[in-house]
């Protein structure tokens, strides 16, 4: 593949964006849409590579699924109408798709073989299998379970209670949705909050589920209903954005229709706190709340990023990254070694890509240190296929002096696939 040219020439943005729908929300519109007997519509589907996975293993099973635009249509006779597919689940580069998936299978009666590429393929699937084994789930894969493919003979669970080694939204959905079919009342117990999109949107479909201190019960054989979703704009797309104009001068951008749920703002509070002029009113009307977000160039100041701050803005870490190289003083992250295992290393891959760009900037066994500001300069950068590594590129070749090219950008379009029409659009006015 060509090294795509980015040189920008330190523009000023200026002009609004609509932001594209949530991956996490999008993911989970289909897949209970799937679950509900009935017609659920969606609105403001997010149309990015890895959603198009989710819909793509739903119809192998059986279930009838339109597109129009970003408008779906999921007609299904519910899950036990769901027909054993012939052909192998192939969830590409999401590891949403596949984790929730698993939860999801495992309680049916089907046999189902389920893989992804070659990131998935290195990404671990025990922390998923293990709970839903507890429930009685018959999963196998290589490594006893940890890696894809995966095959899941559909069993009778029961429920359990569960408590979260990790600060996984992935790992509590899969047990939560596979505690759907399970005999008796499911309790998953975290003590970092991780996003909520699964128990809203059980709440939406007409489902009964608890949620205190941490604690989530959710009784099993409950019907869900099908409805009609709006999907969010997705913070983490917005994020992209939200630090291009904090950190180009002269910048005036605003966001529109950004999601705002608060297991996810962490990087409006990392924005806030580092100085940033940021204005928005959070709309709480709906299912998931939104918001209109300005934000203008301002200087900027270091922060510690730590603790139950990191699951509210786990995949804004590599954009963050580069927001700290253009601030006064020391950032440094921790408690983030989830990062390891996203769609690649990201803290390698970060630390790595912005050091070339001539950050000071350094690698810590959960996260990173910062140091800055730092006048950035070009280089040849690679994405590793990570979509959020290929846009930190692109966002860092606004301000840099000089050419940045970059191995591969076509992975962006995972999440965000307008994204390069932004930069333009932003950079035009
Ligand atoms: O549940 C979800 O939709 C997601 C949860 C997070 O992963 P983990 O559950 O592994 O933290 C996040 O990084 C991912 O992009 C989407
Ligand atoms: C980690 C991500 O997604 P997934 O786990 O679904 O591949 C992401 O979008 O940054």
């Amino acid at each position: 593949m060509e090294a795509t040219k980015l040189h920008y020439k330190k523009p000023s943005l200026q002009g609004t964006i609509t932001v594209p729908g949530d991956k996490s929300v999008s993911h989970r519109s289909v897949m209970f849409g799937a679950i509900a007997e009935g017609t659920t519509t969606v609105e403001g589907f997010l149309l990015g590579e890895d959603c198009l996975s989710t819909i793509d293993c739903f119809r192998k099973l059986g279930v009838q699924i339109d597109v129009d635009g970003t408008n779906v249509t999921i007609t299904s006779d519910g899950i036990d109408a769901w027909k054993e597919p012939i052909e192998v689940l192939y969830t590409g580069n999401s590891g949403t798709t596949t984790r929730l998936m698993l939860g999801l299978l495992a309680g049916t009666k089907l046999h189902t073989v389920m893989t992804g590429d070659a990131s998935i393929a290195k990404r671990p699937m025990r922390r998923v299998a293990d709970p839903l084994r507890l429930m009685g789930a018959h999963i196998t894969g290589r490594e006893n379970g940890q890696y894809t493919p995966v095959a899941i003979q559909g069993k009778e669970l029961t429920a359990i209670d569960y408590t979260m080694p990790v600060a996984s939204a992935q790992v509590k959905s899969a047990i939560l949705l596979a505690g759907l079919r399970a005999e008796g009342t499911t309790i998953v117990r975290e003590s970092e909050v991780s996003r909520d999109h699964t128990e809203r949107m059980l709440r939406q479909f007409g489902a009964q589920i608890d949620v205190e201190d941490g604690v989530v019960s959710f009784a099993g054989g409950q019907k869900l209903t099908a409805t009609h979703v709006k999907v969010p704009g997705d913070i983490s797309s917005a994020a992209f954005f939200l630090v291009a104009g904090a950190i180009t001068e002269g910048s005036h951008v605003i966001l529109q229709n950004v999601g705002m749920n608060p297991t996810r703002d962490g990087i409006i509070s990392v924005l806030a706190e580092m100085g940033a002029d940021i204005a928005f009113q959070v709309d709480d009307e709906l299912a998931e709340p939104t918001a209109e977000v300005t934000i203008k160039s301002s200087e900027l100041k270091g922060i510690t990023i730590e603790g139950e701050l990191i699951p509210r803005l786990i995949d804004e870490i590599p954009i963050i990254a580069l927001l700290a190289t253009q601030a006064q003083g020391t950032t440094v992250i921790k408690d983030a070694e989830e990062l390891k295992v996203k769609e690649t290393d990201r803290i390698t891959a970060v630390v790595t890509e912005l050091k070339k760009l001539g950050a000071n900037i350094e690698a810590t066994e959960d996260g990173m240190i910062i140091h800055g500001p730092t006048a950035l300069h070009g280089a040849a950068l690679q994405s590793y296929g990570d979509h959020r590594i290929g846009m930190m590129a692109a966002i860092a070749a606004l301000i840099t002096e000089g050419e940045v090219t970059v191995d591969d950008v076509d992975c962006i379009a995972v999440s965000y696939p307008t994204f390069f029409e932004h930069v333009e659009a932003l950079c035009k006015k």
